[in-house]
């Protein structure tokens, strides 16, 4: 039974399994409902396999998931209000992008279809080529239009805008806000580009090695931790004692991000001639999930050099 109150998604002890591979290790999670939550996470980390077991795609090894109150799996009543957009989405072979918005009515009961021809024309997607032929930014258009003009109550994004280009992205993004303004509901976005979509962002989840280190608004997630830059002697003082998520130094000045400071600490910060920053979401949950750039992305790589 469908509750007005239960939590749009509900996961408990969700572990998946493939072979030998733990993809997903006992997660217990709650997506915020009526928000925009960023799914972010290293390479394999365990993030398209969360949003394939939650949209009923894939069968979890064990645990409970519930989308609407209900399991999710084969579930017509839930599958009806949910979209999942993702970058290899497969089309038949004679398909063209009309055929796909012309069929979406027919999956999605919110469907808008002055908003998708807003879109398309925003994206400037040719409507009579062949799925096949078109570009890689042109295919990922195609499914960013459907995940948006769907409005669906429950609405997934793994990463299906890989092939726009700057330009594209930010309209993405501009269209998005602007229309979850006005139609609340709950939005999931797996991204690596994560100082883009910041703004856009409530909520983050972090999963790493298929658990979940961090669930929590992103204000809250920016105020976790702060960076202290000064003379080596001066900042290795402040920082005895705390938990520093990162180092870095040149010569005798040194640059190290510790947990949240509160008022006194960071006037007692200051009164030792050091310099207070803020810590990017990008930055924080670069450094969270082990300080490794190395895996997370170019634009992460971008970030710490
Ligand atoms: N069908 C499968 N068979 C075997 N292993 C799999 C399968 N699907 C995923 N995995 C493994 O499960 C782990 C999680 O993969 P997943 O695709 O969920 O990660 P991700 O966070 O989405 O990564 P990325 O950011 O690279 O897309 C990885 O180690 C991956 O290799």
């Amino acid at each position: 039974m469908t509750t007005s109150t239960a939590p749009v998604v509900e996961i408990s002890g969700l572990t998946k399994r493939f072979g030998d591979v733990t993809a997903l290790d006992d997660v217990s999670l709650t997506f915020k409902t009526d928000a925009i939550t960023g799914l972010l996470g290293r390479n394999g980390a365990g993030k398209t396999t969360l949003m394939q077991t939650v949209t009923g795609q894939d069968f979890a090894s064990s645990g409970e998931i519930r989308v609407f109150g209900e399991h999710p799996v084969e579930n017509a009543r839930v599958l009806s209000r949910l979209s999942f957009i993702k970058e290899n989405q497969k089309y038949p072979d004679e398909f063209k992008p009309k055929h796909v918005f012309g069929c979406a009515p027919w999956f999605y009961e919110n469907w808008d279809a002055d908003f998708a021809a807003q879109l398309i024309d925003d994206f400037q997607l040719p409507l009579n080529r062949r799925i096949k032929k078109l570009s890689r930014g042109q295919l990922s258009a195609v499914g960013v239009i459907v995940g948006l003009a769907a409005r669906a109550p429950l609405t997934f994004f793994d990463e299906p805008y890989l092939g726009l280009d700057a330009v594209a992205r930010q309209i993405f993004y501009d269209r998005l806000l602007a229309d979850y303004s006005e139609h609340p509901r709950t939005i999931i976005l797996s991204t690596h580009l994560i100082d883009e979509v910041a703004n856009i962002l409530e909520h983050v989840v972090v999963i790493d090695k298929g658990r979940i280190i961090m669930n929590q608004s992103a204000e809250a997630a920016r105020d976790s931790a702060t960076t202290v830059v000064g003379s080596r002697g001066a900042v290795d003082a402040f920082v005895a004692g705390r938990t520093v998520l990162h180092r870095e130094g040149v010569g005798g000045l040194a640059s190290v991000t510790v947990e949240r400071l509160d008022a006194d600490e960071r006037r007692d910060a200051v009164a030792a001639g050091l310099e207070l920053a803020p810590v990017s979401l990008q930055q924080l949950i670069v450094r969270t999930t082990n300080s490794a750039a190395a895996d997370f992305g170019a634009a992460d790589r971008e970030a710490l050099s």
